[in-house]
Formats: structure tokens, sequence, C-alpha cells
């Protein structure tokens, strides 16, 4: 007997058996779809054909709808065919190439686990970041994914000893180059140079502009300068010919009052000054952030990806410098900036870069070059242990699981080292090659993914709770609120055995506290801006669910509750502890 369904426009849940390979056969579909355009009839007979799964594939769901609660479909499925306890906590990062760059290759790592897609500036074209990047957002559109983007900049090697002479002359490539074909208005132009006049404020800028430059700016060729030159500095055309004062940084662009009016002559040499002397500072030879690195960044907050990882990090100042230019350029400044240690400064200045930074990236691969290898691992260890106690996600890359570039299995060695880092509990595991030109992406991920859940179930079967002391790390009395209330919820939930913690957060900050602690149970983390849910991604323990919720914790945890329980996700009885950035408890109860 053929019944009709009818599926209804209302608000929904999206489709939870996407993912086939963790769909249990006895999970039953209690679901409403929402269609783009006009409501549709289907028979139950239909529900078991493929070309239904295929119809259903193609829904589209509202991520703004209020009443439904997202939650991508592998983290569901996990849920519910093994509970809470044996959802992965270790997150899983794969460097995008040409062996994943497919949708549907995108979508099986994401079917893996996949928390986040990289994409290295090093290699491929903007055409092809641009391509990944988009592929990646219509995954997380279409199929409810959240999987966050990170750009990793391409970054100048540093050499491990540099001799102390500026890169002399630092020059400055002025509009001249353009005068003869593209007037520039309000320049006083003359045929071979241009004229400063004073208390003019002009831009200095070693963004790689194209010309015709915009009115009163300068090329200047050397990288670095940005970062080196400070405000206060006084910059000097060709030895003071001309005079300007450095009077703001603005990413690749400082912006300078001329003092001393001239003539900028094409390709004249630039110096700057501070308290009197030339600045010949070791840091002024090498910049962190390349002309080409300023471009990609550009390029990384149109495209709104969710991480900038900055390579060969010297100094907490790079990082401080890029954070106020992501201000300042995005309106909710919500890229997040990983700063990756794989140089010889960056170890020596590690405190002040993590403070400084939102995440860090242990970039074994350079970082194996620039100090001994037997020094790595202690190395990794204390970037991990050091990450945790300040409160910054950190992540461990390069050579994880090197063989598996050719090989389907991995060496007994690589399985070793994987385990280790799940073992210091760092937020993320990631894979650079494996995955980007490897044979074997899916098998890569998959052991990541395995050895993983081995570790962390062990802990279990153990009983080995995380016992590292965590020092205060909050700068207000609201903040060591929050914190106060986090590591006694962790606690809590470790000694009553509880299923679950349950966060309310909406800048996810009480998540990461709940995450710093890596409590037993997993932390649910409900969130109401997508952006914060896929960055949360990036953290120990935490499964972000986007939900838009009042400042009522009581009708924020009924209304929890009910979706969740309506979703096969949690069940009567289950014990939760709930924590939220609204109201300073911490509640325990049992689901209705
Ligand atoms: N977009 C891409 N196109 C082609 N090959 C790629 C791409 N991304 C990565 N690869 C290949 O994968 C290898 C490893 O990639 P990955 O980005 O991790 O390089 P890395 O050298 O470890 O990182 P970094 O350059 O940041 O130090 C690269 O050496 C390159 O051969
Ligand atoms: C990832 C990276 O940049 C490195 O290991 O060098
Ligand atoms: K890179
Ligand atoms: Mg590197």
């Amino acid at each position: 007997m053929s019944q009709s369904l009818n599926f209804t426009t209302s608000p929904i849940s999206k489709p939870f058996f996407r993912s086939k390979p963790y769909l249990s056969p006895s999970a039953t579909p209690h679901f409403s779809l929402r269609f783009p355009k006009k409501p549709i009839t289907a028979s139950l007979s239909d529900l078991n054909s493929p070309s239904f799964s295929a119809l259903v594939s193609q829904l589209n769901w509202s991520s703004s709808d209020s009443t439904s609660i997202e939650v991508d479909s592998v983290t569901e499925a996990e849920l519910k065919e093994n509970g809470f306890r044996s959802t992965r906590r270790t997150k899983l990062i794969c460097t995008i190439g040409p062996a994943t760059c497919g949708f549907e290759q995108l979508e099986a790592l994401a079917v893996g686990g996949m928390n986040v897609a990289r994409i290295n500036m090093c290699h491929g074209t903007r055409e092809w970041h641009k391509m990944v990047i988009e592929r990646v957002r219509r995954l997380n559109e279409e199929k409810g994914y959240a999987v966050a983007v990170m750009m990793d900049t391409e970054g100048i090697l540093q050499e491990a000893c540099v001799p102390f002479n500026l890169p002399t002359p630092i020059r400055i490539e002025s509009t001249l180059k353009t005068v003869e074909s593209t007037p520039v208005t309000g320049i006083t132009l003359e045929r071979n140079h241009i004229q400063s006049k004073d208390g003019e404020i002009w831009t200095f800028t070693v963004r790689a502009l194209d010309s015709p430059l915009p009115e009163r700016t300068i090329n200047v060729n050397y990288d670095g300068f940005a970062e080196d030159v400070k405000v206060g500095d006084e910059l000097l055309v060709d030895g003071g010919m001309v005079r300007f004062d450095v009077i703001e940084k603005i990413g690749p662009d400082v912006k300078c009052r001329c003092t001393d009016p001239g003539l900028l002559l094409p390709r004249a040499n630039l110096t700057f000054w501070r308290d009197g002397s030339l600045v010949r500072e070791r840091n002024a030879m090498l910049p962190t952030i390349s002309s080409k690195d300023w471009l990609d960044i550009d390029f990384g907050i149109a495209e709104g990806v969710d991480f900038i990882a900055i390579s060969f990090v010297k100094s907490a100042e790079v990082i401080n410098h890029l954070k106020s230019y992501i201000k300042a350029r995005s309106r909710d400044s919500d890229v997040s900036v990983i700063a990756k240690i794989e140089s010889i400064d960056s170890l020596k200045n590690l405190k002040e870069i993590i403070q400084g930074s939102d995440g860090i990236m242990v970039a074994r691969g350079d970082l194996g070059a620039q100090i001994p290898l037997e020094q790595v691992p202690s190395a990794q260890q204390e970037i991990v242990q050091q990450c945790r106690q300040l409160n910054k996600p950190v992540i461990v890359a390069s050579q994880l699981l090197e063989s598996m570039i050719e090989y389907p299995t991995p060496t007994r060695a690589e399985v070793a080292d994987v385990s280790e880092a799940v073992r210091q509990r760092a937020d993320a595991l990631m894979l650079s090659g494996e995955s980007a030109m490897g044979q074997f992406p899916d098998k890569a991920l998959s052991v990541l993914r395995s050895v993983s859940l081995r570790i962390e179930r062990w802990w279990r079967d153990e009983k080995r709770h995380e016992s590292m002391e965590l020092q205060d790390i909050a700068s207000s009395f609201q903040d060591s609120i929050s914190e106060e209330i986090c590591n006694s919820a962790a606690k809590m939930a470790n000694n009553l055995e509880v299923d679950a913690l349950f966060v309310y957060t909406k800048d996810g900050h009480m998540a990461s506290l709940l995450s710093r602690c890596r409590p037993d149970c997993p932390i649910f983390a409900f969130t109401t801006a997508p952006s914060v849910r896929r960055r949360l991604n990036l953290q120990w323990g935490l499964i972000p669910f986007r939900l838009s919720f009042s400042d009522d914790m009581e009708s924020n945890l009924n209304r929890t509750f009910a979706l969740l329980k309506a979703r096969g996700m949690i069940k009567s009885g289950d014990l939760v502890i709930a924590v939220s950035d609204m109201l300073q408890s911490i509640q325990v109860m049992n689901v209705p």
C-alpha cells in the first residue's frame, strides 16, 4: 500500500541520514524537509529508494532557521550510534591539494571527520584557492557541515643566521612609473618626480599594488618595512632630502606626514630613524609577512576564511599588527590568526606569540630544519602545554603520516607519533602532503581518526583524568568568573560522570574555557553564529551546534532537550551540566 506523505515548508531540521557509513539501520527517519520553492509529495515506498536519497541530498535548509538546531550529519550519526562518550575529541585538519580538491573528494573528507580544510598559499593559483573555498562553503551550506577554512601564508624562509646589514638601499617605487600614461589627480607631477608638500599625508605600502597607484601612495620594495617601522619613527628619503613622520600603521600600509617637503625621485633611497639613530635591527632584514602575503591576506579576508595561519612568525608584534589590520578591514573581524611556530625566533618569543594569537601551529616541517631534529619532540610538548595554559588552540602538523603519501598503511613509528600528539591533548592534528597530493587521503584521515579514538577510549577505560594544574589567565573580574565557572563545571562533570557538558556561548569564549579543562565528557557548544560554530570546530572536545537562543536559560535548555531528543541525540535520564555566557551559574540536571 502506498501512503502519501506531505513534506512541509515549515521550519525544519536538516536531513540526518546523509552520511551512509555512519547511519544506523534502525534509525527512524523523523524529519520534515524544506524544499527551495514548493512543497512536494513523496510516497513511503520512495523513502528507501536511491532516487529519494539523491533528492534529499539536493535539499537546502535554512541556516538561519530559528527553531532548528544544526549539527553535521557525521557527528549526529556518531552520537546516535555510539553515545556521547565515544565522540572524537581531537580535531582533524586536511591540507587540500590536487588529490582532494574535487567536491566529492572534499565531501569524502568531511564524512571522514575533517574539521578544518587548509589551503597553502605556497601552491596553486588564486583561482584554484577560490574554487576550493567555494566548494567547502557549498559543502557546508548544502550538506550541513561546519568545516572551517584555514589559509596558510607563504611567508619568507628565514635563515638561522643572518648578517646585520640592511638590504640597502630600500627603494621607493613611486607613481612615477605611470606618470607618462596615467595622470594622477591631486599630486603635482613633474616629468621625473613627484612633489610632496608640508603636512601632507602619504601612504608608504609594501603591498604589491598594480599601477596606477592610488593618490599619494608610494610602493616600498622592502617587504619588512611595514613590520619594522614604528609609529613615531622618522622616514628619510635620499638621506634627508624629504622627511616624513610615521603616524599610523595599517597592515601593509604606513601613513606618514610630510615634515620636510621636497621631490620624490624614482628609486629613491629610504631609511628610517628612531630616537635619533638609524634603525638597523636584525628584524629589519626579513619580514614575516611579504608583499605577496598581504595580497593573500586581503584575499582571505574577502573570501571569509575562518583562520589565517602566518608562517615563520618571529614575535608577537607581527601578530598584533595583523590582528589590528583584520579588525579594521572586516566588519565583524571574525578571522582568527594562527601563529606558526617554525623558527628559532618563534621559540624564543613563544609566550608572547601564544598570548597575541588566536591559536598556534607546531609546524614541525620547517621547525625541524631550524633546530636539531631531536629537539622537535620536546619543543612540541612545551608548545602544546603552554597553549593549554594560555587557552589557545594548538595544532600539531607535518609528517604525521608521511609514508601514507605513497603507501596505504602507516608505519608503526607514525602511529606512535600520532598517539603521542593525541596523548598530549593537542587540539588538532594536521595532514599535509598525505591529503594534498598523496595517493590515500581518505585512508590517512581514517588513521588519524581511529588512533585518536583509540587513545581517547584508553583514557576512559583507565579512568585517566587529565591532571594538569591550570593557572589563572583571566584579565578582568568578569573573565575570572567565567574561568572559575568552567573549571568547576568541568571538575564536577568528571566527578559526577555526567554524559555531557552544555555551553551556550555567543562568542565561543566559555566553550574554549571548558575545552581547556579537557573534561572526560564531550562539550556540546551551542552558538548563534555560523562563523563561531566553524571556529569552535578547531578546539578539543567541542561539538559545535548552531542554535538561536535567548537569555532565558530555562527555556533554552527545554528547547535544546526537545530538539536533541527529537533527533535521537540525547535521551531521557542523561545527566547534563550546563553553563552559559548569560547566566553565572552551573546547572546539573537529568534530561526530562
Ligand atoms: N595546492 C596545491 N597544489 C599542488 N600541490 C600541493 C598543494 N598544496 C600542497 N601541495 C603538495 O603537498 C605538499 C605538502 O603540502 P604542505 O602545504 O603541507 O607543505 P609544507 O611544505 O608542509 O607547508 P609549508 O609550506 O607551510 O611549510 C607540498 O610540498 C606540495 O607538494
Ligand atoms: C606546516 C608547515 O608549515 C611546516 O611544517 O613547516
Ligand atoms: K605555508
Ligand atoms: Mg613551514
